[in-house]
Order: structure tokens, then sequence, then C-alpha cells
């Protein structure tokens, strides 16, 4: 197996660079650069140094995270090399006094020598456990760290995101980002459809990600190009083909205008609207003869009620006539649980009116502002959405500006550190480190535990115990039924390992799909949900104890 650079990876293909341009070596801190002099001047900067990358709190108020990023960062850490002028602009950057021999080091340096362990992207995630150990010289890992945060960071943020608003909203219904206009720009609206997708989302509005990612594309149309209509004198090319191609309607139009009528006359909805809008009636018209086979009205232009949704049932019914079966309505302002349901009974009156089958069952799609709470407040009252276009909250991740994943040292030259805290749950934890999960009788996940890298891992019916790693009181003993290691070999950089292959999107967001089912449902729920245990061997929790009282020194009351 090849180790270094980009290179082949087991199918043969070329580890390609991230997926942005933009994510150079350049996409750092310059206090990465920095240190990486100093390092050098110090003649440490071959120190073998491991970091863990992890986060502290779940997002959102919940107890889960999903991984999300990795694909990216590996691809970063293949193709990492400085180019010449990239080395000019550090050497303008950091001060003068700075020494030649460090501008070839760098023209040298590679992650050749880096090795990157990793949990699955897709995989359920919890805080204080390392997504990512990253062990090589100080030096280049120094480097990597602000590049790998900024690739994880906002990818598991909306990816989780994601994931909550599926769980609102329910597995059987269909999600659609519709974000890329209120995106944190380019990068973020391409980096939202791919983890959305990821997160269980079903397809984005995105054509860019489309191409990128393979994404289903999904999407509507507009009010503007329903208000551009004036009226229906404004359509000239009026024919359509039956679907089956043996008959032809030479003024669909007029066809339109009778089911108009017969809708008005029919008995049960008789009274129930008079006039709808005739600009409205033409733009439907005419979307429907440019897309017959794929009819959807947006229908909140003018009055739902009224217009909209008689309007659409004249076309879609015209449309039957000629063989064609009509997708459906976007409701795109007001109450949505309210509209959704009278605009069914419209489409089942219509059913039982004209006799046309499945005519109850069109798709019913919702948007304007949706969010997790709004998809709850449904629910609750009762809708009949098929459909949830989502943008604005779902990729700007409104209710959390950031997951605040951090990397930290956690050994250097085979030494365990720790950083210290006044703060609890900002003590990192030390030494290079496995990570297990492990799984109950009813097939659950009930604990992730980290033990010191050579201690013996945990056996399936073997009792291990559990220590929360700084409450001293917290601690159970579980009997796994399965152990599953955590974190994979992705990059082994000079060592003599397999590399781990990086799945196709796909597989990555149904192995995510998978893993959000088989959490306990008390950790996914929305209000008051159970924390996961995260724990540490006994030994890994004694070391770290002796190790924090090592370092923090003794007061000295005066
Ligand atoms: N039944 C409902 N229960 C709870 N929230 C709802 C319901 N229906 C719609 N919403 C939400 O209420 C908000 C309504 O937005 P807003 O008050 O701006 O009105 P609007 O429908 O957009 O009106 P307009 O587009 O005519 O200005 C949106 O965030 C929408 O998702
Ligand atoms: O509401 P979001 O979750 O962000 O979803 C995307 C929104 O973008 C579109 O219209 P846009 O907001 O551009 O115009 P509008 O508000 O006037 O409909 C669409 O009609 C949705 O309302
Ligand atoms: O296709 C749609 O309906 C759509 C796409 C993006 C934003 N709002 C709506
Ligand atoms: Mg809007």
């Amino acid at each position: 197996m090849a180790a270094n650079g980009p290179v082949d990876d087991h199918s043969g293909r070329v580890l390609a660079g991230p997926t942005n341009p933009m994510v150079t070596p350049l996409l750092t801190d310059l206090y990465q650069f920095s240190m990486a002099y100093a390092y050098w001047k110090a003649g440490k900067h071959n120190e073998r140094a491991v970091f863990d990358l992890y986060f502290r709190k779940n997002p959102f108020g919940g107890e889960y995270t999903v991984f999300a990023g990795l694909e990216e960062c590996i691809r970063f850490i293949a193709n990492f090399k400085l180019k010449k002028d990239e080395i000019s602009f550090i050497r303008e950057s950091l001060p003068g006094s700075s020494e030649d021999g460090f501008y070839d080091y760098l023209r040298r340096l590679d992650c050749s020598d880096v090795e990157v362990y990793a949990i699955p992207e897709g995989t359920v995630v919890f805080p204080k456990v390392p997504l990512l150990r990253v062990e090589g010289p100080i030096a280049v890992v120094q480097l990597l760290e602000t590049p790998l945060l900024n690739l994880i960071n906002y990818a598991s943020l909306v990816a989780t995101n994601a994931a909550r608003h599926r769980f609102v909203a329910g597995k059987s219904k269909m999600l659609l980002e519709f974000g890329l206009r209120r995106a944190q720009g380019p990068d973020g609206g391409i980096g939202a459809s791919k983890y959305c997708y990821m997160g269980g989302f079903d397809a984005t509005s995105n054509v860019a990600a489309g191409k990128l990612f393979g994404i289903p594309l999904r999407g509507t149309h507009s009010h503007a190009f329903v208000s551009s209509f004036m009226s229906p004198d404004e359509i000239i090319e009026k024919t359509l083909r039956s679907s089956d191609g043996s008959s032809s309607c030479e003024d669909f139009v007029s066809l339109v205008q009778t089911w108009l009528n017969k809708i008005q006359r029919a008995n049960s909805s008789h009274g129930s609207f008079g006039e709808t809008n005739q600009s409205e009636l033409a733009a439907f018209t005419s979307y429907a003869l440019a897309f017959p086979n794929n009819f959807l009205a947006l229908v909140d232009t003018y009055d739902v009620i009224r217009s909209g949704v008689p309007n659409f049932c004249a076309v879609a019914l015209a449309l039957y006539d000629m063989g064609y079966k009509a997708v459906g309505i976007r409701l795109d302002s007001g109450d949505l649980a309210y509209l959704s349901s009278e605009a069914r009974k419209f489409f089942c009156m219509m059913e039982r009116e004209f006799g046309v089958l499945d005519f109850g069952k069109m798709s019913i799609t919702a948007s304007n502002d949706l969010n997790e709470e709004t998809l709850d407040a449904l629910n609750k009252q009762g809708h009949e959405v098929d459909a949830f276009g989502i943008g604005t909250y779902l990729v700007t991740c409104y209710a959390q500006a950031a997951l605040g994943c951090v990397f930290k040292l956690v050994e250097i030259n085979n030494q365990p550190r720790i950083k210290l805290s006044e703060d609890v749950t900002k003590v990192s934890i030390p030494c290079k480190k496995r990570c297990y999960r492990l799984y109950g009788r009813g097939g659950y996940p009930l604990v992730d535990i980290m033990t010191g890298e050579n201690e013996p891992s945990p056996k399936v019916e073997e009792q291990i115990l559990c220590r929360h790693p700084f409450n001293e009181s917290k601690r159970a003993y579980v009997v796994p039924q399965r152990v599953e290691e955590l974190m994979k070999c992705y990059w082994p950089g000079s060592a003599d390992k397999a590399r781990e292959e990086l799945p196709p999107l796909k597989d990555i967001r149904e192995r995510c799909i998978r893993q959000l089912e088989q959490m306990r449902p008390d950790h996914m729920r929305r209000l008051n949900p159970t924390p996961y245990k995260v724990s540490v061997s006994g030994k890994l929790y004694d070391f770290i104890h002796f190790l924090w009282l090592n370092e923090a020194p003794v007061g000295v009351l005066q």
C-alpha cells in the first residue's frame, strides 16, 4: 500500500485535493507559522506530537452530534504542499529576522510523516471523544490545526442540524435544502448542501452541489414566475400533446378554463370561491405547458384557498385529460398547518367529484422560515405537508453559531501532556488513546470509553469499569454485548498500515441515518434528552489525575 503524498488509494483513484481550492496550507492562522518557525529555530520541529480534535458540548441543546468533514481533511492532508509563492508570502509575513533555513524546510514539508486516526464520517459522536487523532512532527501538525478545525466545525454542526430537522419531521417526509441564497457565502452554501444531505435531507436546490457531489436536485418555482404573467392572452403556444403522443389539444388554455368552470360549478365546492386570479391561472397553465410531467405550482401569491388551489386543480385536471399526472403545490406563507389541511380537503373533494384516482394524494410542499420549532408545532397541530423546503435556519445554523471543536496536544515524544483549566470541562484528556463504543443488550450504544493506547481492549461479555473522566463518584461497570473500536487509520503516514477507504457521500449518509436510528430514544428527544455517557478506563482515570496534580502548582495562602 502506498503511504505518502497525493497517491492512489486502494481502488486506484488519486486522492484529489479539497473540494474548495481555497483550502491550502495558507488557510491557517498566522500563529501556526510563527510557532512552526519557533519550533524549527529551537530544533524541536521534528519532535513527535499527538493532538486530539474534539468538541466539548453537543450543539442545539441536544445530546448528540453527527461527525462530518473527514473526507475533506484527508484530501487536504494528502495534498499538503506549500507552493513557491506561498512560501514567499510567509517570508513577507513573518518578522524579517527569520532565517532562510526555515523556508528551505517549508519547501520540503508534506504530510508523509503524519498519521491520522479518525472516527468514520457520518458517525454519531459525543463530547470529549477524539474525532481525529493527528500524530506527526510537531511543526507540521501545528500548521494543520486551523484548517482541520475549519473543515470539521461547520460540517459537523450543519450535519447535526439537518439530522435534528429530520428527527422532528419524521422519516416519511421529504426534506429539501433550499438555503443557498441565505448561506454564509459560496463555501457555506456548498458545504450546507453536502452535509445536510449527509445528515438525512433528501435533496437540494443547489445545482453546483448536485454536480459536485451527486446530491439529488429538486425545486419548484418562485413568486416572480407567477407575478410575471398578466393574463391568459399572453400564452401564444397553447398546444399540448397527450402523454402517449396519440392526440393533441390545440388549446390547452381553454381546456383549463373549462375545468375551472366545472370546479366552480361542482356541488361540493359551491360557493367556496368565486373568480380566481386569471394572471395566476395563466402562470400555472404556462408552467404546465413547459413541464406537463412535472407540474408543481406555488399557490400563495394571491390567495391560497380562493385562487391558488382551485387554479392549480383546474390545470392539474386538464393535464389529467391529456394523460399527465400533476405533482402538487407549494405553500410559502400563512398558517401552513391550516392551509395544507384545507388544500388536502380540496384535493380529496376533486377526487370524489370528478372520480380522478389519487387526486387527493397530491403532494404538498411547505416552505417559509421553517426550523425545528415550526416543524414541531406543525406536527402538534396536525398538517398535510409531504415535503418541507428549508433554508435560512438550517444552513446558517441559526440556533447555534459554532460547534466549538478544539485541537489539543495530548502527547509529545511519548510524554503525555494535559491542559488545565479552572473550568473542569476544559481540562484536556492526556495520552495517545484508543476509543471504543460499548453496546448493551438492547443493541443500543451504552457508553464510549477511552483507554490508554496500550491497554487491552474491552471484551464482549467481560465486565469493564467505566469512569467519568473528572467526577470521581460517577462510574459504572459495563458488560458489553458488542465492542466497536471508533478510530480507524485514514492516513498512515510512514507507518506500514492500510488506509481506510473514503466512502461515497451516499454511503456516509446511509451510515449516518442507521447510526441515528440505533440510538436510545431518550438521548434523541428534543426536550431534556438524557446525556450519553462518555468515560475513561480506571487506568486512564488514575493517570489523568496523577498528571493533573503533578502539573497544577500548589497555591500559597498568606
Ligand atoms: N401552523 C403553524 N404553526 C407554527 N408556525 C407556523 C405555522 N404556519 C407557519 N408558521 C411559521 O410562522 C411564520 C410566519 O411568518 P410571517 O409571520 O412572516 O408570515 P408569512 O406567512 O411569511 O406572511 P407573508 O409572506 O404574507 O408576509 C413562519 O416562520 C412559518 O414557518
Ligand atoms: O424561508 P427559508 O427557510 O429561508 O427557505 C427558502 C425561502 O427562499 C425562497 O423565497 P425567499 O425567501 O427568497 O422570498 P420570500 O421570503 O419573499 O418568499 C422560498 O420561497 C423560501 O421562502
Ligand atoms: O425550488 C424552490 O422552490 C426553492 C429553491 C430555493 C429557495 N426557495 C425555493
Ligand atoms: Mg421567505
